[in-house]
This record gives C-alpha cells, sequence and structure tokens, in this order.
C-alpha cells in the first residue's frame, strides 16, 4: 500500500522527548499522520511506542518538544482551542473500557458527551439528537443491531468496535489506537484493524495504531515508523520495509 504525502497532515509531533525520573524514554521522537493513512508503530516492549500516543493525547506531557494536532499548535494554543484540537483526536485502548451493565447504546453517546460539554448552552434535543449520531457510528462499524444489548454481553472483538464508534462520536479527526488487537483472536483482530483500514480510507480520517503483530502492520498499514530503545528507527511506506528490518526491531 502506498501513502500520497500530498494529503492534510494531521498529526505532526516534532522532536518530543520525555523521560521518566533519569530515564529517556523518548529522545527527539518525530513523526506524522495524514488523512487517509493508517501509520503503525512497531517495536519491542518498552521502546516508547505509548508514550508516543500518550504524549498526543494528554495523558502524559512531552518534556521538549512540540505537537500540533488538527492545525494547532498545542504549545501556542490555550483553553478550548487546545481542547478542541486534543479532542480531534480519540484515543481506543487495549483495555476497552465499556461500561459493561449499561447499553451499547449508551456507551457509545458517552463519546459525544465530551464534546457537547464543550458547548456553552446544551441545545434542547441534544439527548434525540446524539443517540441518533451513536446509532449512526454503531451502524459504521456494523454493530447497530446490538445497540440496545448489555455492552458486557458483546464479544472482545465486538466490544472494541463500540469502542471504536463511541470514539467516533467524539468526531475525532484521528484516531489513536493503542495495542486495539492485542486482546483479541486472530480473527477479531484482523476484523478491528480492516475497520480502522476502512474508516481512514473511506472516512479520511488519520489513524496511528500501536501493534505488536508486524503482519497485521503489512496488511493494513500504508506506513509504518519503527522504533527502538526511544529513537526513531525508521518511518517509511510499509512496502519499503522488508520483513527483515520489522524483525530486527525485536532483536
Ligand atoms: N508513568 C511512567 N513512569 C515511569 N516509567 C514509565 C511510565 N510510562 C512508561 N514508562 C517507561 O517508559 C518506557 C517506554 O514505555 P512505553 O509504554 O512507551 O513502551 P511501549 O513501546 O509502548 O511498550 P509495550 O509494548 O510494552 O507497551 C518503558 O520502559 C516504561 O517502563
Amino acid at each position: 500500500m502506498t501513502t500520497d504525502t500530498a494529503r492534510e497532515v494531521l498529526l505532526d509531533v516534532r522532536k518530543i522527548s520525555k523521560s521518566f525520573g533519569d530515564r529517556v524514554v523518548l529522545r527527539d521522537m518525530s513523526m506524522q499522520v495524514h488523512a487517509g493513512e493508517v501509520v503503525a508503530f512497531l517495536g519491542a516492549n518498552g521502546s516508547g511506542k505509548s508514550t508516543t500516543l500518550r504524549a498526543v493525547n494528554g495523558l502524559i506531557e512531552a518534556d521538549s518538544g512540540d505537537i500540533e494536532i488538527s492545525g494547532v499548535r498545542l504549545t501556542e494554543a490555550s483553553g478550548a482551542r487546545r481542547s478542541e484540537a486534543r479532542r480531534s483526536a480519540a484515543t481506543v485502548f487495549q483495555k476497552i473500557h465499556l461500561v459493561g451493565r449499561r447499553t451499547v447504546l449508551q456507551n457509545v453517546c458517552a463519546g459525544g458527551f465530551a464534546r457537547l460539554a464543550t458547548l456553552r448552552s446544551v441545545p434542547p434535543l441534544f439527548g434525540t439528537e446524539l443517540k441518533e449520531e451513536a446509532m449512526a457510528c454503531l451502524d459504521r462499524v456494523g454493530l447497530a443491531d446490538r445497540a440496545h444489548d448489555r455492552a458486557g454481553s458483546l464479544s472482545g472483538g465486538q466490544q472494541q468496535r463500540v469502542a471504536i464508534a463511541r470514539a467516533l462520536c467524539q468526531r475525532p479527526r484521528i484516531l489513536l489506537a493503542d495495542e486495539p488487537v492485542s486482546a483479541l483472536d486472530p480473527r477479531a483482530a484482523d476484523d478491528v484493524m480492516a475497520l480502522l483500514h476502512e474508516l481512514a480510507v473511506e472516512e479520511n480520517l488519520g489513524v496511528a495504531a500501536v501493534l505488536h503483530q508486524p503482519h497485521l502492520a503489512r496488511k493494513y498499514a500504508h506506513r509504518v515508523i519503527g522504533l527502538r530503545d526511544g529513537n526513531l528507527a525508521f518511518d517509511a511506506p510499509i512496502d519499503d520495509i522488508d520483513d527483515a528490518a520489522l524483525a530486527a526491531l525485536y532483536v
């Protein structure tokens, strides 16, 4: 798969570094995610993949460097503009965090709450509109028929698709997926990666996915970023990286 680098840059990470105590875990990490592409992050345990995504979604602050999300430089923005930029990048985690006793639809609606919470006054029909939007998001991931089931009654793969629908209800431009398929069986993993690929290509989202499965990167990513000990090892179209280079990340 090739990527069109003329596409809009949705995420621009410039030379971010991060240490925990004396331990430097990211050094001058730079990378971009464009609209319409899936970027896979590969690397051994502890190489800094999640730290990179966490610096983007605001779970941690980088010590230095700069991050631009949807055209907003976080170091220069504050208040609502900064929150809005952050919210344009929605995160999907390995641990799915649905409220199991609530319905699938209620869980997906939760993705819209963060967005609505920033409005000065809540539109009067927001409940109905939000539910309609959540249903559309569920339909997008192929689970509209499970809307009124308890979330906890779904399989792991289905729950991850619900989590993706919840992220979509946030109306993101970028999906950050931190090991989205690590807890899933091979078939469910394939389905979830196929869905992420489809969302990138058909909805023009940028997808950055941390993966531990090089074969899924080969099948579904347009570009691959390899990390080794907090350093960028490579950043290239997947077709330019051979299997030996992928395997070398893990030795
Ligand atoms: N909050 C923290 N406090 C201290 N050290 C941390 C913290 N978060 C991450 N680290 C350390 O930073 C390094 C990079 O962690 P990170 O989670 O980014 O790696 P990773 O490539 O995502 O690994 P994995 O594949 O195991 O999830 C690891 O050595 C980890 O122990």
